[in-house]
């Protein structure tokens, strides 16, 4: 494989911003002070403890938040594992941009600004005011039959995702929150977790938009044969940043490999990162086994309903927040994560302490 270097990838492996543990330790000891049975609220302790660490300041906010919402087709649709035909990606660009997707309502709620990014469509779109049209190209190849991608287009998606965030200040944006939407991306994110996680397609195989028992058979065995045929199930090392880089190219999509560019890249500039569902966990584990101390940057949105999801949780690592039978993608379960945020950090930072309040400690 051609070097990182000459593919302008080398700021794929530098480190992550180190997190403040003054600013951390300063937060869990005034968490100690208000007035509640220390941990008594749970989960909101512990994420202000963390916001206040990535924040660099004892009492954390989260009051700008920007999501982007990555979109892309896949090659993987014209072997009929979806529900739905490859030309809803291009709809559905259409209707994140007119405000009428879930995400766009969501982020008008919560005040957030939300970038669309078209990075190929398989189906001609006419031109979209703010969202920039076909970036890579066309669409993935199906990588039952060959290599989703050029190495070249995999930088260029890497490279879109860094940009994305580069374009950010990370002195305003409080945290990030990336979406994604290309039908069939769960054949491909299903086949990136069987390969990062060395399990069987069935292991990690689910309806997505809602296939039936018949389709998720085929759709299991598509996903088997496309692993033989880029050798990517064979006692590999999936922490190795070459095979990670070889599988993502193989088997990947443009939407998960600038998921994987802008998170790694917001944890460098020092942005926190909330993630979504399947999809977009695939490519946060990406994302971290190619740079391991991501891990602190990382906050998990949702458990999605896609079966999936569950294992790559675990492999993350990671608690998620909330648990709704969501599996729509978009961004949408982190988006509703939010205000959960936004709580935490009111709680840390408006609580009485018990000296303040003459409330006797035990
Ligand atoms: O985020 C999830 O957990 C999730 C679970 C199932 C489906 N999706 C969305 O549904 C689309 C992919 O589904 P499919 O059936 O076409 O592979 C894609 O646009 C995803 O955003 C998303
Ligand atoms: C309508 C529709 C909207 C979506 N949003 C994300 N994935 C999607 C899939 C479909 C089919």
């Amino acid at each position: 494989m051609t070097t990182l270097a000459q593919l302008k990838l080398d700021w794929l492996t530098q480190p992550a911003k180190p997190v403040c543990d003054t600013s951390q330790s300063q937060a869990e000891a005034h968490q100690q002070q208000l007035t509640k049975p220390p941990g008594s609220l749970g989960q909101l302790e512990a994420i202000a403890i963390q916001l206040a660490g990535l924040q660099g300041q004892e009492k954390p906010q989260i009051e700008q938040v920007h999501i982007t919402v990555f979109a892309a087709d896949h090659g993987i649709a014209n072997a009929g594992v979806s529900a739905f035909p490859q030309a809803v990606t291009g709809e559905m660009i259409r209707n994140f941009a007119h405000g009428g997707a879930a995400i766009a309502v969501l982020a008008k709620q919560l005040g957030a600004q939300l970038q669309v990014v078209n990075l190929g469509t398989a189906s001609e779109l006419e031109a979209i005011a703010g969202v920039e049209a076909n970036v890579i190209g066309p669409g993935t190849a199906n990588f039952a039959e060959q290599a989703a991608m050029t190495e070249t287009q995999l930088a260029q998606a890497l490279n879109y995702g860094k940009n994305c965030i580069d374009q950010l200040d990370p002195k305003t944006i409080q945290l990030f929150i990336g979406g994604e939407m290309g039908i069939a991306n769960t054949t491909t994110a299903s086949a990136l977790a069987a390969a990062l996680l060395q399990c069987p397609a069935e292991a990690v195989v689910g309806p997505g938009t809602g296939i039936n028992q018949t389709t998720q058979q085929h759709k299991q065995q598509v996903i088997s044969q496309a692993l033989q045929l880029h050798k990517l199930n064979q006692g590999a090392n999936p922490s190795d940043p070459t095979y990670l880089l070889t599988m993502l190219r193989s088997i990947g999509g443009f939407e998960i490999a600038a998921l994987t560019g802008a998170y790694l890249r917001a944890a460098q500039q020092g942005i926190a990162i909330l993630v979504d569902g399947f999809i977009a966990s695939v490519a946060a584990l990406i994302a971290l086994r190619l740079q391991p101390d991501l891990k602190p940057w990382l906050i998990l949105g949702h458990r999605s309903a896609e079966p999936g999801h569950s294992k790559v949780v675990e492999a993350l690592g990671l608690i998620p927040i909330l648990d709704l039978n969501m599996r729509l993608g978009e961004g949408s379960g982190a988006a509703c994560a939010v205000p959960l945020l936004k709580l935490a950090c009111e709680l840390h930072n408006n609580m009485a302490t018990f000296d303040s309040a003459n409330v006797s400690k035990g």
